[in-house]
């Protein structure tokens, strides 16, 4: 087993039982942790999982007391005070989750925890996500149902409801790690132009060479873009950063994607950029809040497409996160390097 690819065969991991040769016990703090996960804990170790969807903290911090280990299914923050509710002898914690901005990530190494995650083996489901998004907003899709729904289908006209093109278009990203690439690899079957960058770190020219890819700085990415992709975590560095300005510089053509989290995009600019034509349209698997209240401002914009943070949403992709997760806290346990390790 790889983190690339979940095999939910037999693993290797083989958990040494603790000193007083009792098995080690594990909290699943969601429900609905698929059973390949599940099944792989309960070998050798006793397993309690938390009974409430959606979860409740008061649940998770009861029943983590005295446990060696944590699988956290959701996204609650998972910071000192739950730390502290599960006690000092705490040794492996793993998310079932790529982006990890819901995590304390400096509590965690302060106190000498190993962290893992569950990045790559959502990277095609969440990039399959993305050029959903992409096509969707660039072509209209939503905007089109609507007229429908108000008999507003105009026929007859040639240039009624016209769109962007995807081919020898310039793709900008926000972040350039595995998702990007991943999604850059199936956009170039749809004939782009080329991939400009904005990271902190060059990938490798092999990489550049793959993706006709280039490093720019963030102002460049956004006004030669004919699509802006965000796909970078959310940290201090990045909240907001999509702001009225950044979207001042894009073209007013430009189509944006945000598959990442909702907190790198201010939304208020976002809203004033879309209903103003400022820029085209978007797509967003995620936004702010989550969920999204019924009645936001987002919702009344036709070239805005909306999905429910459904990035990773496939039953496979749920498993093998769930694989991953549980190898990282058996070989926390263990005393071994996770498969994924988040620090
Ligand atoms: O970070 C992730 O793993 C995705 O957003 C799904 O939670």
């Amino acid at each position: 087993i790889t983190a690339t690819t979940a095999d939910t065969t037999i693993s290797k991991t083989k958990v040494k039982m603790s000193d007083e040769n009792k098995k080690f016990k594990i909290l699943v703090t969601h429900p609905e942790v698929p059973q390949e996960g599940i099944d792989l804990l309960t070998r050798d170790c006793e397993v309690i999982i938390c009974q409430n969807v959606p979860t409740v903290r008061a649940e998770i911090l009861e029943k983590s007391k005295g446990v060696d280990a944590l699988l956290w299914g959701g996204h609650d923050a998972l910071n000192a005070e739950a730390l502290d509710a599960a006690g000092p002898q705490l040794k492996a914690i793993s998310t079932m989750s790529a982006g990890i901005d819901y995590v304390d990530v400096a509590e965690v190494k302060r106190r000498k925890i190993p962290l893992g995650h569950t990045p790559i083996v959502l990277n095609n489901a969440v990039a399959d996500t993305a050029v959903g998004l992409l096509l969707a907003a660039a072509r209209r899709f939503h905007e089109g149902r609507l007229k429908i729904e108000t008999d507003k289908w105009e026929g007859g006209h040639l240039n009624w409801m016209l769109g962007q093109d995807v081919r020898d278009s310039v793709v900008g990203f926000f972040g350039f790690g595995g998702i990007a690439q991943t999604i850059a690899k199936r956009l170039s079957g749809f004939d782009i132009d080329s991939v400009l960058y904005t990271t902190r770190r060059r990938v490798s020219e092999d990489i550049e060479k793959e993706y006709n890819a280039k490093k720019v700085d963030f102002d460049t990415m956004l006004s030669q873009s004919d699509f802006v992709i965000i796909a970078s975590p959310l940290t201090k560095e990045t909240a907001g950063i999509f702001n009225a300005t950044a979207f001042g510089k894009m073209k007013k053509t430009a189509v944006l994607v945000n598959i990442a989290r909702g907190g790198v995009v201010n939304q208020q600019d976002l809203y004033e950029a879309l209903k103003t034509n400022q820029i085209f349209a978007a797509g967003l698997d995620v936004m702010t809040p989550e969920p999204l209240p019924a009645n936001d401002p987002l919702l009344s914009l036709p070239n805005l497409v909306l999905l429910p943070h459904l990035g990773s949403a496939t039953q496979r992709t749920r498993a093998d996160m769930a694989v991953i997760a549980a190898h990282n806290v058996l070989r926390g346990l263990a005393g071994e390097p996770m498969l994924s390790p988040a620090y």
